[in-house]
């Protein structure tokens, strides 16, 4: 058994798979260390290994990995970051800049898209990274996502004020707000569905018909819509943690 973190700026996604490539046998979504040992130590079984992805601080990411071998005797691989993983080549000007949760996404859309794609997540922050049909990454781009959007917004106003159940009930329709809640739920979806929608016709303009797009990140559910063709992958990571990190 494989213990698999992706270890994001505000969650830590894990999952269990029963080798390399085979089967997930458990998986949640924590939103600290502590419940991530609470959740591990609920399964029938321990996991025997551990490979995880982070965008955290070294600090923190080193302290999970010691809480994960003090409480389970694992230990664990810890992705790095690459020049070049197979025939995918990192594109940034200094490549441990890159995000290291961009990279494994854009490894995994390259080995599933296997040609030209366009690979965006959207999580805490949205993010669009684009690799060429001969596995040149060529960059990508960062803003805030939905939390982010959503934070400002209430953080810097004094008259926008809701909470997470009104927040859910908004996203039931796109249409015009008639409400705070829906005003701004509604009008922060928009702005992530016109950021999917200019990085298509970017990659349009750069590759004409011949290329796919993938979506990732807890909210690709709201951008889903409107990219019809797109291809959503909620563990892209996981799938580019393991070309990364081969444990076979
Ligand atoms: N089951 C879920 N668990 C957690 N977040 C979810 C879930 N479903 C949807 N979301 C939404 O997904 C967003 C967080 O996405 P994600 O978990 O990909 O972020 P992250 O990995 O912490 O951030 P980033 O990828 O930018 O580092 C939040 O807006 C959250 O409300
Ligand atoms: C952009 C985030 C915060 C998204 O999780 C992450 O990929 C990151 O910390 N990246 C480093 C900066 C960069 O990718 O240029
Ligand atoms: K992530």
């Amino acid at each position: 058994m494989i213990l698999e973190l992706d270890c994001g700026n505000s969650f830590i996604k894990w999952r269990i798979v029963r080798s390399a490539f085979a089967t997930i046998v458990a998986g949640g979504v924590v939103d600290s260390d502590q419940a991530l040992v609470v959740a591990i130590k609920a399964l029938a079984s321990p996991p025997e290994r551990c490979r995880l992805v982070s965008v955290r601080s070294e600090e923190e990411t080193e302290s999970l990995g010691a809480l994960l071998s003090q409480h389970f005797g694992i230990s664990v691989m810890v992705a790095q970051p690459a020049r070049e993983v197979g025939s995918v080549r990192n594109g940034y000007d200094d490549y441990q800049r890159l995000g290291l949760d961009r990279w494994l996404a854009l490894l995994g859309g390259y080995h599933l898209a296997k040609g030209a794609c366009l690979v965006m997540d959207f999580g805490t922050a949205a993010k669009a990274d684009f690799v060429a049909a001969d596995g040149e990454h060529l960059g990508g781009y960062i803003c805030p996502g939905m939390p982010l959007m959503r934070s400002q917004l209430r953080t810097h106003t004094r008259r926008i004020r809701y909470d997470d159940a009104s927040a859910e009930r908004a996203l039931s329709s796109m249409t015009p707000g008639r409400s705070t809640v829906e005003a701004v739920e509604r009008g922060c979806v928009h702005m992530l569905q016109g950021f999917a929608r200019s990085q298509i016709e970017y990659a349009h303009a750069l590759w004409g018909e011949g290329f796919t797009v993938l979506l990732t990140g807890g909210d690709a559910p709201l951008v889903q819509e409107a990219v019809p063709h797109a291809r959503v992958v909620p563990d892209l990571v996981f799938v580019g943690l393991a070309l990364a990190c081969p444990l076979d």
